[in-house]
């Protein structure tokens, strides 16, 4: 269903171009001249988006917004006005205005706010399962912005996307945005995360497999691939993936087929498939972990999330959006003052939106005032938690609680994905104090050779990289 906006233009010639230029994009649009048949058409219709003049004939269209705002509290206003005088920019901006375009501005600009508006927006209505349905995905960063401009540009097709950034971003924000606002909306939302499941286990995961295909397989298993038909499958942490299911993935992709672990019949199947990672996959196909024509058919449109610490502008916004779920969950409701905003903008985030949205959690628990200040900040949440744990087994302890805390790993996957994110470091420190000789390896560990070089290939480690004299 096309998104519908409402446009408040007196001027007929600007309004006739506006309402031309959106069509064209597919929204549709209804528009009005004056404030009065601006709050009657908000009494009787929801809108996507709202677009506002300024000076109409009975008022202020941006002084008014209050008013506006008791029909449509979440709706993305955008703020159009002849008077470029640097006083309607900071109202428009102490407003809660989505954009503001001093007149006169270039069509393409406005057309690709809208679009961006409406996919910045709340999108809580028509599911039915309440609360968590809603996808805001917050900030007004540039980095963001361009986000939200790609994120707009997959709406209205079945384009693979693949989205890129460190752990903790908002990947899979991302692709549940981009499910929820395109047309697959309707089918289902399936998420597989590569590095959860274990690798011998992940193909029959994906695609499925019919009984007695190998030992354990007692009954016939539907795969991800086919529980996705006619919406969206969104494979996480894809540079986890291990050979043979690569080839087995690009195959599906190719041919829009999948035949099930030990079937011979080739199934059908209608998905669109959002790839993330957190790693760099170009460097991985020059060592030949990842299959190059595969990073081809899945990086179709990439989507690029930098970390926290280079859009530190959002934080602010970040934190009340996330003061407002805590207290949404029963937290007791907080505000956060500009200082404490500042504290938290200096901090690294390494973990970031996830690591910034577990600490509001824990501020808005245990901050001793309603206004979240500086001080509780740096009590509530020491800047060096690991540091100050000196000796080496508290630093373990402290860093495993960290990091469970950081990565938030699924329900059932604990011990694998904390036993990889361990010996991953550890098998790296033995390569490189080794040169990459894994024998030598092998015998400073303490483990059997062949078994280090099964853990090395699961866990995407070439021992040649570490090999100084290559
Ligand atoms: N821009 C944002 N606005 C609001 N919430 C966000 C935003 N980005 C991330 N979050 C929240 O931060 C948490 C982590 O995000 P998400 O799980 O999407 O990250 P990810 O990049 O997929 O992480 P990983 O690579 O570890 O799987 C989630 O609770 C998500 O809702």
């Amino acid at each position: 269903m096309a998104h519908s906006i409402l446009l408040v233009e007196d001027d007929k010639s600007i309004a006739t171009v506006i309402t031309q230029a959106l069509r064209e994009d597919g929204f549709d649009v209804t528009a009005c001249e004056s404030l009065a048949r601006r709050d009657a058409l908000l009494a009787g219709h929801t809108f996507d988006v709202m677009l506002t003049d300024v000076i109409l004939s009975d008022g202020d269209g941006l002084a008014s917004i209050s008013t506006v705002r008791e029909h449509a509290p979440r709706m993305p206003i955008i703020v159009l006005s002849a008077q470029n005088t640097l006083d309607t920019a900071v109202r428009a901006s102490d407003s809660d205005a989505f954009e503001y375009f001093p007149k006169p501005f270039d069509l393409d600009e406005l057309t690709q706010a809208v679009a961006q508006a409406v996919a910045s927006r709340p999108v809580a209505e028509g599911s039915d399962d309440g609360e968590e349905s809603a996808l805001p995905l917050i900030g007004r960063s540039p980095a963001m912005q361009g986000v939200f401009r790609m994120i707009t540009r997959v709406m209205r097709n079945d384009l693979t996307v693949l989205i890129t950034g460190e752990s903790g971003t908002g990947k899979e924000l991302v692709a549940e945005a981009i499910y929820q606002l395109g047309a697959r909306k309707t089918g289902p939302f399936i998420a597989v995360n590569m590095a959860a499941i274990p690798h011998d286990l992940l193909e029959s995961e994906l695609f499925g497999h019919e009984r007695g295909a190998f030992t354990g397989a007692v009954s016939q298993q539907i795969g991800k691939f086919e529980q996705a038909n006619g919406g969206t499958l969104f494979l996480d942490e894809i540079g986890d993936m291990p050979a043979e299911a690569q080839t087995r993935l690009l195959r599906a992709l190719q041919s829009g087929r999948i035949r099930r672990v030990g079937g011979r019949q080739e199934i059908g199947v209608d998905v669109r498939i959002v790839a993330a990672t957190n790693r760099d996959l170009v460097p991985m196909i020059a060592d030949g972990r990842f299959r190059e024509d595969l990073y081809y058919r899945l990086n179709v449109v990439p989507i690029h999330l930098p970390p926290l610490r280079e859009r530190q502008e959002d934080i602010g916004a970040l934190v009340r959006h996330f003061l407002g779920q805590a207290a949404g969950e029963g937290l007791p409701a907080r505000q956060a003052s500009s200082d404490a905003i500042d504290v938290l903008k200096a901090r690294e985030w390494r973990g970031n939106v996830r690591e910034l949205r577990n600490a509001v959690f824990r501020l808005a628990l245990m901050a001793r005032d309603d206004v979240i200040d500086e001080s509780s900040v740096n009590d509530v949440l020491p800047a060096t938690r690991i540091a100050e744990h000196a000796d080496a087994k508290h630093g373990f302890d402290a860093a495993l609680e960290l990091w469970i805390e950081t990565m938030q790993p699924g329900e059932g996957t604990l011990y694998h994905a904390a036993l990889a994110a361990f010996e991953k470091p550890l098998f790296e420190h033995a390569l490189e104090r080794t040169e990459g000789n894994q024998l030598r390896a092998a015998r400073m560990l303490g483990i059997n050779r062949n078994t280090l070089r099964k853990r090395l290939a699961e866990l995407d480690i070439a021992p040649e990289s570490f090999n100084r004299r290559r």
